[in-house]
């Protein structure tokens, strides 16, 4: 939620634009884990001419695949309608997006964290306009340090200041 509310705060045009959708009509979406949890083969497979030994330790990093070039457009740019305009979703059936990875052992909290990331956001979004704090001239200086392993968290909180708007 932390990095969704960072991205809208850098692109005043796409929080414009939530906040009026939300605003109008009472939708949003965003990601993710780095790597899938740690899966071990049971028996030897041969993946695209690689030959895997049974009992390897197997790291999924969707990160990359989430920024594959030859898959998705723009791939660094924060253009959260291009999820309007594909039929890729995000629950475990489209493999250039897996933020909750997918088969037998995808996470089962899934539901539960989209209801309140949904929820959490679109909160912040219809009750409040955001600005940027004091000292900060442009959405250009909002610091983008990644911290964190497993997770990516923010290195430097999220400052913005909120004004009410109902
Ligand atoms: C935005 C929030 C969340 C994201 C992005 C997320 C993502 C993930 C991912 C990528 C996996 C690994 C799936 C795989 O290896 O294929 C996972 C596993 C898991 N998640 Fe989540 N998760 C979130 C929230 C939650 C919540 C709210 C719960 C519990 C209430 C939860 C419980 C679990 C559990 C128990 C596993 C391990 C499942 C297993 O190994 O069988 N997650 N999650």
């Amino acid at each position: 939620m932390i990095w969704a509310m960072t991205e809208l705060a850098k692109n005043p045009r796409v929080m414009r634009k939530a906040q009026e959708e939300i605003r109008n009509t009472l939708g949003l979406k965003k990601e993710t884990l780095p790597l899938l949890l740690p899966r071990e083969t049971m028996s030897h497979v041969k993946i695209n001419g690689y030959d895997i030994p049974p009992k390897t330790q197997i790291l999924l990093n969707v990160w990359t695949i989430g920024r594959d070039p030859g898959r998705w457009t723009d791939p660094e740019a924060f253009i959260p309608e291009r999820f309007a305009n594909t039929c890729a979703d995000f629950k475990g059936q489209s493999f250039e997006l897996l933020p909750f990875g997918s088969g037998r052992r995808m996470c089962p909290g899934m539901p539960m964290a989209v209801a309140s990331v949904e929820l959490g956001l679109l909160s912040l979004l219809y009750f409040f306009d955001w600005i940027l704090p004091e000292g900060m001239i442009s959405e250009g200086e909002i610091d983008m340090k990644e911290a964190g392993n497993l997770t990516i968290v923010k290195k430097q909180p999220l400052q913005l200041v909120p004004v009410l708007h109902h």
